[in-house]
């Protein structure tokens, strides 16, 4: 089976959900022709309130709620599945920095909160973080979601595609000065995990950091089939998900692992 997938390589404005809002609704509007054959969408991480931490129990999303239902009705309205890269759910006590992915008739079929916080971008002082699965079922694909850090926890991944995941999407805010780490780390999640890697990167900068773009899509034999640059991109390509299947079957790597013995 063919699947189209579109990733929205794009800026985010720092502290600005409403501004970065009308930003995505702007793009889907101007890609209406391009998205008509889309299956899936992706969105980058933290596209509501970019990495503007110390000001989340002002701008950060109550409950998510704002953004659940603006995600809910893009997907509806556009005839598209899509992952909603992460916004910053916020309530009294605390935040997450949580994925929502919904179906075409708009209905959420999984809620992900990025399980390892990155004390890099001072996440552990700002943020909670979450600790249940990221599996859900889009198009029909058992697939995964991790945000950003995640990406650094193979055993984490594993979790999920020796469960059966067979597409894994990473969303990110991934810095351009290790963006060599992320494209080896996409590459090697997809090798080991004989998955394929659907991975959507912000570019611009905020007051602290400049992004790296590089968004990618990688089959299961760890093989590049499109990738964006530094700029604003709207990446497609289409993958066949039954590649999965036959590579997991030439290398039976989920049969042969030795779990007893790790
Ligand atoms: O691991 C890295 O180098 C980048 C991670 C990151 O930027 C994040 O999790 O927000």
């Amino acid at each position: 089976m063919n699947l189209k997938i579109g990733c929205l390589q794009m800026d985010v404005t720092y502290g600005n959900p409403e501004e970065n809002r009308e930003s995505i609704q702007r793009k889907i509007n101007y890609l209406h022709k391009e998205l008509n054959n889309v299956d899936i969408l992706v969105l980058p991480e933290l596209w509501d309130t970019g990495y503007d931490l110390s000001r989340l129990s002002q701008i950060g999303d109550w409950e998510g709620r704002t953004a659940q239902s603006f995600l809910s009705k893009l997907a509806r309205q556009n005839d598209f599945s899509l992952i909603g890269g992460s916004i910053a759910k916020t309530n009294e006590q605390s935040s997450t920095n949580t994925m929502y992915a919904y179906n075409r008739n708009g209905v959420k079929i999984v809620e992900y909160s990025k399980a390892h916080l990155f004390q890099l971008m001072d996440e552990h002082h700002y943020l909670n973080s979450g600790d249940q699965k990221g599996s859900f079922e889009i198009e029909g694909v058992p697939s995964t979601g991790m945000i950003c850090y995640d990406l650094r926890f193979p055993e984490w991944i594993r979790t999920h595609t020796s469960e059966g995941a067979e597409i894994l999407f990473v969303v990110a805010q991934w810095p351009l000065a290790r963006i060599d780490h992320w494209r080896s780390l996409l590459i090697s999640r997809a090798i080991e995990n004989q998955c394929y890697v659907i991975a959507c990167n912000r570019v611009g900068e905020d007051p602290k950091t400049e992004f790296g773009g590089h968004s990618m899509v990688i089959n299961p034999w760890g093989g590049v089939i499109s990738e964006a640059g530094t700029e604003e991109t709207f990446l497609t390509a289409t993958i066949d998900v039954d590649e999965v299947k036959r590579i997991r079957k030439q290398i039976p790597i989920f049969q042969d692992r030795r779990p007893e013995i790790y």
